[in-house]
């Protein structure tokens, strides 16, 4: 099976690529919206949401949680059914930030209707056909869309879904990327996260159960990080009948723990992370640091404008990266590292900082679908 993936190509500057979104009210529906009311080649063309608010003005219906206003234009917007119909049919790209509970099937309507998605939902992250993708880390993963596209009943011409990440996954394998770029393959990984309050979207963890303390639980989450590290971190084998699969980093085998925490911060989760490389001896510390400060992804090269000018900045301070100060790094885009020192247990640690509502989700859809256009998949 081959694909005509590899030719970049700038879309002409004059012309705008329609958007819609799916659960545009919510946490990172509203993100969308920030984001797309500033893009260079993207227009807000739909918003949709449940059948609650359709039919109702935007401004009408969301709780608007951001810093920057509702977007001129946008609260006026009518919002609709998450049901294919003219209007989401005039989009070439549909961003979702479905709830989870419903976005299977109506993400699987849109693409079944021939439409480009992006979401950030967990429904499809498993999928084989499906890339699960990281835009700072592995776009190469687009190229299983043929495959996606030919396998589907009936097969399709232009539709796809493409995922990103869990946010706290999200985070942490940017850096983790950086690592096996720089020195190979790393054998094992400890994480334990501290995840913001909007991570449960809104309204959320009670204020009652989250104020003065901390929750050592999040449903599923740990089994999200250990699993779509290695479909991320790991490459795509071909057969010799040409079909594509996610090897899930088999070659070289990667154990990956989790332990996730809910904290009283509203964004920006933080992740203390310990690594094991295979090659022996391991890279110092400072070789690490300097390993992150000259990651450079792909999606830069590309020419995608909203991937970030630096993915990881290295903090030398002792208490750094915090979410309050460090969040906004690159409007939300890169990551922040810090801490980086010896393990006694494993061999490097250091402690991550990203955005879950940017990086970890709205941010990295957008640098998704223009990659996507770059590539010529969509547009
Ligand atoms: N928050 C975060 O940091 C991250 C979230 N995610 C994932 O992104 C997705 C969205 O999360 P988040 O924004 O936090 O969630 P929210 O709960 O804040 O928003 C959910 C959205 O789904 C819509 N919705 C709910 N029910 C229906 C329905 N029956 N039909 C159509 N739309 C419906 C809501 O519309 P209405 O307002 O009308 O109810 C709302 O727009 C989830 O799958 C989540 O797991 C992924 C990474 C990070
Ligand atoms: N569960 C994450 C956010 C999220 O929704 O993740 P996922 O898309 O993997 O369900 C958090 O609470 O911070």
């Amino acid at each position: 099976m081959s694909s005509s993936l590899d030719s970049p190509t700038i879309p002409n500057a004059t012309h705008t690529i329609n958007v819609g979104v799916l659960g545009a009210t919510g946490t990172v529906g509203q993100r969308f919206i920030t984001l797309l009311s500033a893009h260079p080649w993207f227009k807000i063309h739909v918003l949709g949401a449940s059948p609650r608010s359709a039919g109702k003005r935007y401004g009408e219906v969301v709780k608007w949680k951001q810093v920057l206003p509702i977007p001129v234009g946008v609260g006026e917007m009518v919002v609709r059914e998450c049901k294919v119909d003219e209007g989401w049919r005039d989009c070439q790209i549909v961003f979702s930030g479905l709830d989870a509970d419903v976005a299977g099937p109506i993400e699987e309507s849109f693409r079944a209707s021939d439409l480009a998605v992006f979401s950030n939902s967990k429904n499809y992250r498993r999928n084989p056909h499906v890339p699960l993708i990281v835009p700072l880390v592995n776009p190469s993963h687009l190229s299983i869309i043929p495959q996606q596209r030919l396998l589907h009943t009936p097969p399709l011409q232009k539709g796809f879904i493409v995922t990103n990440a869990n946010c706290s996954t999200t985070g942490y394998v940017i850096p983790l990327c950086a690592l096996e770029k720089a020195f190979g393959p790393i054998e094992s990984v400890l994480v334990t996260t501290m995840q913001a309050i909007s991570g449960a979207g809104y309204p959320g963890v009670s204020a009652l159960d989250i104020m003065d303390n901390v929750i050592p639980y999040i449903s599923g989450e740990e089994e999200k990080i250990e699993w779509e590290t290695l479909k991320i971190l790991g490459g795509i084998a071909e057969s010799d009948a040409g079909v594509k699969t996610f090897d899930m980093h088999a070659k070289h085998p990667l154990r990956v723990s989790a332990s996730c925490n809910r904290v009283p911060v509203i964004d920006g989760h933080t992740e203390c992370v310990s690594v094991r490389f295979k090659r022996r001896p391991p890279p110092s510390p400072q070789q690490v640091r300097e390993a992150f400060s000259a990651f450079t992804p792909d999606c830069q090269a590309l020419g995608a404008p909203s991937a970030p000018r630096r993915a990881i900045v290295v903090h030398e301070e002792a208490d750094r990266p915090q979410p309050r100060l460090d969040r906004y790094f690159q409007d939300g885009a890169g990551v922040s590292v810090g801490r980086v020192r010896q393990c006694q247990v494993l061999d490097v640690k250091f402690v991550v900082l990203a955005n879950n509502v940017s990086i970890g989700a709205a941010t990295s859809s957008i640098i998704n679908a223009e990659i996507a256009v770059l590539k010529g998949i969509v547009g």
